[in-house]
């Protein structure tokens, strides 16, 4: 029996107005419950990409070419997880009211499965009896609040954006782990982008290595770091600290 992949992408091209070719026809394809880092430098179409499979580019950005194939939903958890959210708007009510239109709920469920979510990674427990608006949390609770909005959707595929860079390393390392558990249990795909390699290595079994915007490698994380055929492949991988802690330590490459 032949395993359908969730999402295909297929000399996938996007394009300014101008004719400048931003991402230049590029394929990979995601399984059901996979990891796939999208990994590359600064401008190397990373992100544009993410926002192709969620069906949004940016204003001047089209698509010129290529498909996007998906058979389930995607959600995105952003970068800047203060942006990604209404300053002006209590968290525990801006998550209900995600649930709310998006599961279909009553609004008391909505809450309920708001409060349970923002339990389950880790908020604290005080936000039950007292709402708080974005400014009165720290950046990684930010995030933690940005990951549930995205996961409310019930998505299929979560579209990750550098969602550890904006925070300090501890946290970081927190927010991922609970990425992986809550993949663990919940069973979504991930496109997890970042520029940093030794991240998408212990997150992701798949990588793919883009340089402007094209894709020069991709394959199985483990091979692709033992043996990268690409020099720019090298170059990222000699750009990061190796982190020792590193579940597994076959992906320590140094
Ligand atoms: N709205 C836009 N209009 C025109 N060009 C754009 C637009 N958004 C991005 N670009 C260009 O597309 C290219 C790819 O950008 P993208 O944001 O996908 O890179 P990235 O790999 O995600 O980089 P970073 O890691 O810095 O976020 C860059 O050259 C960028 O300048």
């Amino acid at each position: 029996m032949t395993i359908q992949p969730v999402l295909e992408l297929e000399e996938l091209t996007l394009a300014a107005p101008s004719t400048e070719i931003l991402v230049n026809s590029i394929s990979f394809s995601l399984e059901r419950g996979e990891s796939l880092g999208l990994v590359g430098e600064s401008g190397s179409g990373k992100s544009l990409t993410l926002r192709a499979i969620l069906g949004l580019l940016p204003r001047g950005v089209e698509q010129t070419g290529g498909v996007v194939r998906s058979k389930v939903s995607s959600a995105m958890v952003f970068q800047d997880p203060r942006g990604a959210l209404d300053p002006l708007c209590p968290v525990v009510k801006q998550l209900t009211e995600v649930v709310y239109y998006r599961q279909r709920t009553s609004l008391k469920a909505a809450r309920r499965i708001a409060l349970e979510l923002l339990e389950r990674l880790g908020l604290p427990a005080s936000l039950k009896t007292k709402d708080r608006y974005p400014g009165q949390l720290s950046g990684g609770q930010c995030q933690r609040v940005v990951i549930a909005l995205a996961l409310a959707c019930k998505p299929g595929i979560l579209l990750c954006d550098e969602p550890t860079t904006a925070l300090d390393v501890t946290v970081q390392r927190q927010i991922i782990d609970t990425i992986t558990s809550l993949q663990q249990e919940l069973g979504f795909a991930m496109v997890f982008v970042t520029h940093n390699l030794a991240i998408a290595a212990n997150l992701c079994s798949r990588l793919v290595v883009m340089k402007q915007g094209r894709i020069i490698e991709q394959g199985e994380t483990h091979s692709l770091l033992r043996h990268p055929a690409e020099a720019y492949t090298q170059m990222l991988m000699d750009s990061v600290l190796p982190l020792p802690e590193l579940e597994g330590g076959g992906v320590s490459w140094k």
